[in-house]
C-alpha cells in the first residue's frame, strides 16, 4: 500500500507515502469507486457529444483496467506533469501515490471533456451543475438566515460561531458525497474537534494589528459562503487589514473552488435579505477596494506537497500574516499524504512553511497528526471511522 517517492524529504524518510493498491482502504475505494462514479456523473450532466463520450469510455477503462497513460504531446501542461512526475506514467493508478493519481484523474477527465481544448467545451467546468445546484439549495437559505440572529451576539462569540461554521462547511464537499453506500455527513451534534488551537488563531490576529491573512479555498458552494463569511468579520472586526484569497485555476476535487465560484457566491450573497446581503455588499465593495483580493496559481492543482511549492508561492506565504489552509486535501498536502503516527508533531511537520499556518478541516482521509495520546486513545476505541467519515475537524495552528 505505500511506497516511497521522489519528492520525499529528509524528514520523512521511513513514513510510508499512501497509495492506493490496498483492497478495502480508502484510498483504494476512491479510485475504484468514486472515480468511475465521477465519470458517470459528469456524462449525466451534460449534453456531450460523440468525441467527449468515447474520450471518458477510454479513462474509464484506463483507470479500471489500463496504466496511466501521459498526457497527449502538444497538451499545454505535458511537461508540467512529466516533472511532476513521469514516473507514474506505465504503472497502474493503484500503485502511484495516492495524492498523485487523485490530482491526475481530475486532470485527465478535464482533458476527456474538451475543458482544455480549443472547441466549444473549452472552459465548460463539468462541475458546475453540481455546485450551482448546491448554492441554490435549502440548507445554504437556512445558513443565511441565521445570519441575522447572530449579528447582535457580542463580537467574539461571532467570531466563534463563524470560524466554526467555515470549518464544519468543509464537510460539505461534493467529491465527498459521490460514493454509494458512503456515511451521509451525519448530524452537528455527533461532530467533534479533535484538535483545537482556535485560541492561538485568535491571537495572531489582534483586532486593529494590520494583518494579512491569505485563505487557501478549498470547496465552493456550502463551503465557500462561510469562508468569505468569515473573511468578512476578519476584515470588518479589522482582525486583517487584507484578505487573499487563494484558489484553483480550473476545475478540481469536484467542488473547488475557482474565480467563478467566487462570483456566484458573492452573488447569492448580494441577493439575498439581511445580514447576508449586507455581508455581500460589504465583500463585493472590499474585493473593488483591495482589501480583498483573489489570485490563483498552477501549484494549487499540482500533485504534490506544499513542501515544494515555488519561490513565488512561498513568497506569497511568507508575507501573511497568517495562512489559513481549508479542507482535507490542503491539509494532505500541508503535512505530506504519509502514514504519519496520528500524534507526530504538527509544528515539526509544518516547521518548513513560511510564516504561521492554520488547517481548518474536516477528517476525510486517513492522514492526522497532532493529536493528544488520551485523545487517539478515545477515538481508538469509539470504533467509528472517525478519520475519513467528515464527523470529525480540526483546527490546528503552527505560529
Ligand atoms: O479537500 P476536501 O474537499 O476537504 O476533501 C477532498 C477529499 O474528499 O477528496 C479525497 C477523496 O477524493 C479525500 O482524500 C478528501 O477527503
Amino acid at each position: 500500500m505505500t511506497e516511497k517517492t521522489s519528492h520525499d524529504s529528509g524528514d520523512a524518510a521511513g513514513v510510508p507515502v499512501i497509495l492506493s493498491n490496498e483492497p478495502g482502504s480508502f484510498a483504494w475505494g476512491v479510485l475504484a469507486k468514486r472515480h468511475p462514479a465521477l465519470i458517470q456523473q459528469v456524462r449525466d450532466a451534460f449534453p456531450y457529444g460523440r468525441q467527449q463520450h468515447e474520450a471518458l469510455d477510454t479513462l474509464l477503462d484506463e483507470i479500471t483496467n489500463g496504466v496511466i497513460e501521459p498526457l497527449a504531446p502538444g497538451e499545454h501542461d505535458r511537461e508540467r506533469w512529466e516533472d511532476w512526475g513521469q514516473e507514474h506514467f506505465g504503472r497502474s493508478w493503484h500503485d502511484a501515490p495516492f495524492l498523485w493519481a487523485e490530482s491526475y484523474f481530475y486532470r485527465r477527465l478535464l482533458g476527456a471533456v474538451g475543458y482544455f481544448g480549443s472547441g466549444p467545451w473549452q472552459g465548460v467546468d463539468p462541475f458546475a451543475p453540481f455546485k450551482r445546484a448546491e448554492l441554490r439549495g435549502e440548507a445554504v437559505e437556512e445558513e443565511l438566515r441565521a445570519l441575522d440572529a447572530l449579528a447582535s451576539v457580542p463580537a467574539h462569540e461571532r467570531a466563534a460561531a463563524l470560524l466554526h461554521a467555515s470549518l464544519w462547511g468543509n464537510r460539505a464537499d461534493l467529491g465527498f458525497r459521490v460514493s454509494a453506500g458512503e456515511p451521509a455527513a451525519g448530524d452537528a451534534a455527533a461532530s467533534a474537534l479533535v484538535a483545537d488551537d482556535s485560541a492561538l488563531l485568535w491571537q495572531l490576529l489582534p483586532v486593529g494589528g494590520s494583518s494579512t491573512v491569505a485563505v487557501v479555498a478549498d470547496n465552493a458552494g456550502r463551503e465557500l459562503i462561510p469562508d468569505l463569511i468569515l473573511i468578512d468579520h476578519l476584515l470588518e472586526q479589522r482582525h486583517a487589514e487584507q484578505v487573499v484569497l487563494h484558489l484553483k485555476p480550473y476545475p478540481y476535487y469536484v467542488s473547488d473552488a475557482m474565480t467563478a465560484d467566487v462570483v456566484d457566491c458573492l452573488r447569492r450573497l448580494t441577493e439575498a435579505p439581511g445580514q447576508a446581503g449586507a455581508i455581500g455588499d460589504r465583500l463585493w465593495k472590499a474585493m473593488a477596494a483591495g482589501s480583498l483580493e483573489v489570485r490563483t496559481h498552477p501549484f494549487f492543482c499540482a500533485p504534490l506537497p506544499y513542501e515544494d511549492m515555488p519561490e513565488d508561492l512561498r513568497g506569497e506565504f511568507e508575507s501573511a500574516t497568517l495562512t489559513l489552509l481549508k479542507g482535507d486535501l490542503n491539509y494532505r498536502r500541508l503535512v505530506g499524504d504519509r502514514l504519519w503516527g496520528a500524534t507526530a508533531s504538527f509544528a515539526d511537520l509544518t516547521a518548513y512553511f513560511p510564516g504561521a499556518v492554520a488547517a481548518l478541516r474536516t477528517l476525510k482521509s486517513d492522514v492526522i497528526v497532532g493529536l493528544e495520546q488520551e485523545v487517539l486513545d478515545g477515538l481508538e476505541r469509539s470504533g467509528a471511522a472517525w478519520r475519513t467519515s467528515g464527523t470529525h475537524a480540526l483546527i490546528q495552528v503552527r505560529r
